[in-house]
């Protein structure tokens, strides 16, 4: 029987990305998302290419919906092996201009969607026998980028919720490790530079994406393939003897 993926935040960019690895390598896809129009393309695309998939709508912030998504799942293919929490928001601000309403919704997200998740995926997998759990980190979650204080704080935070979770459900067979991008070019980024241009003083758009990728080793920014690549091995069973980690996958932005 082929294994279930679900994976969060994948109606478009770097969850969109790694479904369509996934499916690739022979899983069932669950593509959630709270755009529902962008989930049922993700949705479709899968379904063209000859694998299941099934659409699920989800709010991470809730942890009723992340619930009923994991339920939803295991009820339609008998299982949850593999959890993504890829679904995040970004927050671009000087530390002395962000509000306390600002703090409260990347947290929702980018934190309290994580916790939601390993949740929720774990006691499905602790009656399966196993499974993995892999996180969205980031180069902001291994050094923090000035302007993206709080955004970094979230991703920190999914660091070390990555390392707490991978020690407490080892004994259940359940790994938990995640995935670090640098600067891949989904529409979080189109966001993110437009913010910059503005609260920088930078001429026009995409001087700021420019000014990030100018310093990668490898020459150019990101892709969600690139990203994907590396969730296909943990999502995988070589990396059976890996947990608890965040794993730079930048081209060579920040070195640990
Ligand atoms: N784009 C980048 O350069 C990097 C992104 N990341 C992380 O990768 C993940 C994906 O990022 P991108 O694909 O670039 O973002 P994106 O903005 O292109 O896509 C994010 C997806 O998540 C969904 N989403 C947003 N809030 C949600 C919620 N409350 N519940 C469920 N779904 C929700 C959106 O509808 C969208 O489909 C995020 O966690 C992000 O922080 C990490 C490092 C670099
Ligand atoms: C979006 C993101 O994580 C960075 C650092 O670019």
């Amino acid at each position: 029987m082929s294994k279930t993926a679900v994976v969060t935040g994948s109606g478009q960019g770097i969850g969109k990305g790694i479904a369509t690895r996934l499916a690739k390598d022979g899983f069932n896809l669950v593509i959630s998302d709270i755009d529902k129009e962008k989930m049922e393309e993700t949705v479709q695309a899968i379904k063209d290419s000859g694998s299941e998939a099934l659409a699920v709508e989800a709010n991470v912030t809730s942890r009723q919906d992340i619930n009923d998504l994991v339920k939803k799942a295991a009820d339609h293919f008998g299982s949850v092996d593999v959890f993504v929490n890829n679904a995040g928001i970004d927050h671009v601000a000087p530390l002395l201009k962000v509000e306390e309403e600002d703090i409260e919704k990347i947290f929702a997200v980018n934190v309290n969607g994580v916790i939601f998740g390993i949740q929720a995926a774990a006691e499905q997998m602790k009656k399966q026998g196993g499974g993995k759990i892999i996180n969205a980190c980031s180069i902001a979650g291994h050094k923090g980028f000035p302007m993206l204080g709080i955004y970094s704080a979230t991703k920190f935070a999914v660091k070390g919720l990555t390392q707490a979770s991978a020690q407490e459900l080892a004994p259940d067979k359940i790994t938990v490790n995640a995935y670090c991008p640098g600067v891949v070019g989904t529409s979080m980024w189109e966001r993110i530079d437009a913010r910059m241009v503005e609260e920088m003083g930078l001429e026009k758009p995409g001087d700021a994406f420019e000014k990030f990728t100018a310093g990668i080793a490898l020459g150019r920014p990101q892709t969600p393939e690139d990203v994907a690549n590396f969730v296909s091995y943990l999502a995988s069973p070589d990396s059976d003897y890996m947990t608890g980690q965040a794993v730079l996958i930048d081209g060579g932005i920040v070195y640990n």
